[in-house]
């Protein structure tokens, strides 16, 4: 172990970030979000407090010292003073070297080091955890930057604030009390007006404490509201430009700047205000304590070393209650930044587990929606008492008008919400019954917009399943068809095939390609249910009759619900479901249903121009049936 190690690496695993469990921030107020941030970190926060009251109270003793050595050497000549008060010089001598270097590295290393770092690392895996259990409703309501904006400022600020006021407010208060009881034995008159001052200090501090948390309220929601906008701004860049919309949308953002500063501006007036009132009430103290110091000094009542203890003391007060004063303007400011990424880290999630809720095992995989209603928000429903049971193995396609349900239903299925009435029953069991992890675990989805993560193609395949070992990514690449195009695909840091990264959300890679890595991932995950939303739209005709063939090995005794738009999917399906306003037009096999004269007929005649097959297996030409 290095020397470096020897005194760092205790300091470096006092607080361990990543290995604090878990404990839902709670929602009464910024101050209780404060006091379960401090109560995370007390015992290192109490060791910083008292290194830097031990800081003061060294400095207040070298003060005191001083005096009475201006005192004793003034009254009693310099070596009659020494050669007696040895052990006093002594002392202060071992306060100045070592006691002084040491508490200074301890408060220095304990606020830089251990906390600065753990600190705010901590609270941002905190707030990670509270977000990512959100339901996926909260996160439509929001600009993705403007959350991860919020947990980074919550992070700083809960930190800078929380450090400060352990090191600051004892050792000021310690300072205060200090100095009113020096000052008090030099001269009450000397101590009195120091006394007023503190009281002045102390009713303007409550007087703008509230105003403070509300300014600071505002600026932390247009910062965040800026970072939102700008996020939301590079995510959509292709689209941006697509429409040349460079100049309007540096327009909208240019606005919300504007506002962020003028907000800024406002939150920054009432600082200055009262710092400028904090100037006058020190310059009335300094004239009136030189006032009383001179005429003490005149008319007797005040020796030379009382009168420089004096104006010591004066003068670190009045420094110090500009530290104090900015410091409380910071905690302010933290109480106004939590206030407002409070709805994000301690909005209660409304889709959780039950304690007792089981694991799903699924066994033949037969899906039951039982009576479902539901509506997105307390409204009209978006799906309207709807039965339907999918048998083990059967393979069923939703067909219907846009804003029919249809991916409402799946998401219903995942339980990405939680439905209103009925119950929708996987193998004769509740799905909200069972733990949210075990009930994804056992349904693969193949999206209409495949969402990719920036990472290497390898690792977003491996996502179906973690464990899985190379060979076996290789392997489901192979099957669906997307090995041909990972071979050549190579990324700006030079990292080839399997290891190319693939752009944010896979904006590397073709509509078709980006399906077949999804086809891939899902082969990989091997869930006994398997929902399609349209799964092979972006794939051209040639590739598509080669994946929809993978896909019918894929669904092999898979229960396998599929959004189907193309003629070509809804040809695969054992049955078709049409929905219109969230119930059920029409069911049954999709031959069957062209020969009926409903809504499906009509949608397929559009689709195929009139065009009927004799065999409806046979692969046909036109797209979606919407
Ligand atoms: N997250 C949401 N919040 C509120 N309303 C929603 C949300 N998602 C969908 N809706 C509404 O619910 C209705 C059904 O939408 P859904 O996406 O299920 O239809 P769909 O049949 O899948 O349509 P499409 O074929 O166009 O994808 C629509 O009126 C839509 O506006």
């Amino acid at each position: 172990m290095s020397i470096s190690d020897a005194i760092y690496r205790p300091f470096e695993t006092l607080i361990r970030p990543l290995d604090i469990p878990y404990r839902p921030l709670p929602s009464k107020g910024p101050v209780a979000v404060l006091v379960h941030f401090i109560s995370m970190f007390r015992g290192v926060l109490i060791s910083l407090a008292l290194s830097s009251m031990a800081m003061e109270a060294i400095n207040l003793t070298i003060v005191w010292g001083l005096s009475v050595i201006v005192d004793g050497v003034s009254q009693k000549g310099a070596s009659a003073f020494l050669h007696r008060e040895w052990p006093l010089l002594t002392f202060l001598g071992l306060l100045i070297f070592p006691a002084m270097p040491i508490a200074s590295f301890l408060l220095n290393t304990l606020n830089s080091h251990t906390l600065g770092i753990g600190m705010p690392a901590a609270i941002q895996w905190q707030g990670h955890k509270a977000v990512e259990r959100q339901d996926l409703a909260f996160f439509h309501d929001l600009y993705a930057g403007q959350v991860a904006s919020r947990l980074q400022q919550v992070s700083s600020a809960v930190q800078q604030q929380i450090i400060a006021a352990f090191q600051s407010i004892p050792r000021f208060l310690l300072q205060l009390v200090g100095s009113v009881v020096l000052l008090s034995s030099l001269s009450w008159q000397l101590a009195l007006p120091v006394v007023i001052w503190i009281a002045l200090n102390v009713a303007l501090t409550i007087k703008m404490a509230p105003i403070f948390a509300e300014r600071s309220r505002r600026t932390a929601k247009q910062r965040s509201l800026v970072a939102g906008a700008i996020t939301d701004l590079y995510t959509n860049m292709q689209m941006i430009k697509q429409f040349a919309a460079e100049d309007s949308e540096a327009g909208a953002i240019s606005r919300i700047i504007r506002k962020a500063i003028h907000t800024q501006h406002g939150e920054q007036r009432i600082y200055r205000t009262s710092e400028l009132i904090v100037v006058v009430l020190n310059t009335t103290l300094w004239l009136v304590m030189l006032a009383i110091g001179f005429s003490g000094l005149v008319n007797g009542f005040l020796t030379v070393g009382e009168f420089v203890g004096a104006v010591y003391i004066l003068q670190r007060l009045s420094t110090q209650i500009f530290t104090f004063l900015q410091m409380g303007q910071q905690i302010f400011q933290a109480i106004g930044t939590i206030k407002d990424a409070m709805p994000v880290m301690t909005t209660p999630p409304t889709i959780i587990d039950r304690p007792d809720a089981a694991s799903l095992t699924v066994n033949s995989g037969e899906i039951r929606f039982q009576d479902v209603s539901f509506a997105y928000k307390s409204g009209k429903p978006v799906i309207d008492n709807l039965s339907l049971t999918v048998r083990p193995g059967e393979k069923v396609g939703l067909v219907g008008l846009s804003g029919a349900g249809k991916t409402t239903l799946v998401s219903l299925l995942l339980r990405f919400y939680d439905i209103g009435d009925g119950a929708i029953l996987i193998d004769g069991l509740d799905i909200r019954t069972v733990t949210q992890a075990s009930l994804r675990r056992n349904i693969g989805v193949i999206a209409q917009d495949v969402a990719l993560l920036h990472r290497s193609v390898g690792d977003n395949i491996r996502y179906g399943r973690p464990e899985a070992t190379k060979d076996e990514i290789e392997h489901a690449a192979k099957t669906a068809r997307a090995d041909v195009f990972i071979t050549d695909l190579a990324d700006g840091e030079g990292r080839k095939g399997y290891d190319a990264f693939v752009g944010d959300r896979g904006i590397k890679l073709s509509g078709g390609q980006r399906q077949r890595v999804a086809i891939a991932r899902v082969l990989l995950k091997d869930a006994p249910i398997l929902v399609l939303d349209e799964a092979t739209s972006a794939l051209d005709s040639e590739s598509e009759a080669a994946i929809q063939e993978k896909l019918n090995l894929v669904m092999e005794g898979k229960t396998v619900i599929a959004i189907a738009h193309r003629l070509s999917t809804i040809a695969m399906m054992d049955r078709i479901v049409v929905l219109d306003q969230g119930r059920i037009l029409e069911e049954g096999r999709p031959d069957e249903l062209v020969e009926r004269d409903g809504l499906f007929a009509r949608l397929w005649k559009r689709q195929t121009g009139g065009f009927i097959p004799e065999e409806i297996n046979e692969p046909l030409p036109a797209s979606p049936a919407t």
